[in-house]
């Protein structure tokens, strides 16, 4: 019943669906349509062109030749990676650590890293000034703090030379106002919808993406062994590992659960030019494959378990600070899969209370699907008991996870965040998500997973109706149509599916459309 696909790019065989398509010429005709005219009418003489660039100039030249006349005064913020444990905060020393330019991902015990950042440099300036830099690189076209990643590069990668960075200008996304859904379904005045999908390639990802490319492109200019970046994936890393590497120039090796990601996200590795292998296991099985892989040949592993993705995440915790104006959110909620990702928001929000940005940090709410929900089993264990789960099929098809390799940090993350975990069966996710679509949304399985969350934490009164809240949106429901066609053809075993909208199937004649179209009226009126 989830989103399924399989490697030979065959059509579905079974389209519940059928919309009828008004008759398009044909492409051909359109282009020759569209032809250059033989005689063309001489272009009036063009206005000299303002602000326009010689043609062999660039935005990375021009960033270059700023660095040159006046070098960056941050030049002593630094970073590098210690042991991640329970008890890592941003200021512990450790007496194990290692340059961001080694390639490794796990302490000599065998845990997970963390980068850390230099605290006491950073915090020379203070809070305002961090708010005022950030704030005046937002939404430009400057190399690279035009990003809304690279726009906090002092607090993500501050060594790196801005000539290595591979950007797509990613982050600065949409806060979205969820005004009819937080009204109508929730009695909620402020309730938002971080937009995190509406990006380059449709997911999160890209946040975290950017910087680890970059760092192997930095990796690569200094001659270390790297010969390609690879990843286990539910589908949304593969495409941004893809697209970024694609854009580097460096190859990208991906290892997908076969049949178990949507036709969309198949489609993005294999049009990035991306090495893609269909694995016939699930993505738990992918992710022990890339993990011994990536301990004999050289090919830098690009998953979550690799601390540097989680630099970039971070980043969308501080640009929902900086969009309510450093006003600090009661309730932020994200789906979890593999589990970087509610860590990475831990992170950025300690950050700006650590940097005087802030003075509090939101609570943090991790919702999952409950055919894949060992994290909320531990939480309901009262963190006593952690066992991985064999992860069932869910609609929510990217968190198909049931061993997470950041199940320390998501603990870590809650914990001090005063945090709850939830959990979402497929009906309620799909609801939800058509609900939302029904205000104007347009939303993932997974967002479902995360508003059926704040559904229950809003019905039993944990949430207030005056709370200000953050859903995190993870990705661009356009990647996920088929759970939404399956769901409005109501033709999924054991789900009423209540917010159905099909179409209506309709004799092409005035009287037959006046009939419904003047019943579909009248119900309105009533409603
Ligand atoms: C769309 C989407 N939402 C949520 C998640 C969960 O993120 P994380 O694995 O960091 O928990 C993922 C990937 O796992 C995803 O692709
Ligand atoms: N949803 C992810 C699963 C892998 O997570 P990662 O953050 O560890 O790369 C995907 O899209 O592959």
């Amino acid at each position: 019943m989830a989103a399924c696909s399989s490697l030979s790019l065959s059509p579905k065989p079974h389209t519940p669906l059928r919309y009828s398509h008004p008759t398009k010429p044909h492409f051909l005709s359109i282009r020759s349509c569209a032809a250059p005219d033989p005689t063309p009418t001489p272009a009036p003489a063009a206005a000299p062109a303002k602000h326009r660039r010689p043609a062999d100039q660039n935005i990375r030249e021009e960033a270059r030749r700023r660095h040159h006349s006046s070098p960056s005064p941050h030049h002593n913020f630094s970073a590098k990676y210690v042991p991640f444990t329970p008890h890592t905060t941003s200021s512990s020393s450790s007496p194990e650590s290692y340059s961001l330019d080694e390639i490794v991902y796990r302490s000599r015990s065998g845990s997970l890293l963390d980068v850390q950042h230099d605290l006491s440099a950073l915090q020379k300036f203070d809070g305002q000034y961090w708010k005022s830099l950030f704030d005046s690189r937002t939404g430009k076209t400057n190399w690279p703090y035009g990003s809304g990643v690279w726009s906090k590069k002092e607090w993500v990668l501050p060594e790196i030379d801005s000539d290595h960075i591979v950007s797509a200008f990613e982050g600065n996304s949409n806060l979205f106002w969820a005004e009819r859904f937080g009204k109508e379904t929730l009695g909620m005045n402020d309730l938002w919808v971080k937009h995190c999908g509406i990006s380059h390639t449709g997911s999160f990802k890209d946040l975290g993406m950017t910087v680890l490319v970059s760092q192997v492109n930095r990796l690569r200019k200094l001659n270390k062994p790297v010969v390609g970046v690879g990843c286990a994936s539910t589908g949304d890393t593969s495409a941004a590992l893809s697209a970024y590497c694609a854009a580097a120039g460096i190859p990208a090796i991906v290892f997908l659960p076969a049949n178990r990601i949507s036709m969309a996200q198949l489609v993005q590795p294999i049009a990035n030019g991306a090495f893609v292998l269909s694995l016939d296991t699930d993505f738990d099985g992918c992710m022990q494959l890339i993990r011994e892989v990536t301990a004999e040949v050289p090919i830098y592993l690009a998953n979550s378990l690799n601390s540097l993705r989680l630099e970039g995440q971070k980043t969308a915790a501080i640009e929902i600070l900086q969009q309510f104006d450093w006003e600090v959110p009661d309730w932020v909620i994200v789906p979890g899969g593999n589990l970087g990702n509610i860590y990475a928001f831990y992170k950025g929000f300690t950050m700006c209370k650590e940097l005087g940005l802030v003075d509090r940090i939101p609570r943090l709410v991790c919702a999952q699907a409950a055919n894949a929900n060992p994290l909320y089993l531990y939480y309901k264990s009262g963190w006593k008991d952690f066992k991985s789960v064999k992860a069932a099929t869910t609609f929510a098809s990217a968190i198909q996870i049931g061993d997470p390799v950041s199940i320390d940090r998501a603990v870590f993350a809650l914990r001090n965040s005063n945090g709850i975990v939830e959990e979402a069966t497929e009906e309620e996710l799909m609801d939800a998500m058509a609900r939302a679509d029904l205000t104007g949304m347009f939303i993932c399985p997974h967002t479902g997973v995360a508003l059926s969350a704040l559904i229950k934490l809003r019905n039993s009164g944990v949430i207030g109706k005056n709370d200000r809240t953050v859903v995190v949106s993870t990705a661009h429901g356009l990647k996920f149509t088929q759970s939404k066609v399956d769901y409005h053809s109501k033709e999924i075993a054991d789900m009423a599916c209540r917010y159905a909208n099909p179409p209506v199937n309709v004799k092409a004649d005035f009287g037959s459309v006046m009939d419904v179209l003047k019943k579909y009226l009248l119900s309105k009126d009533r409603s």
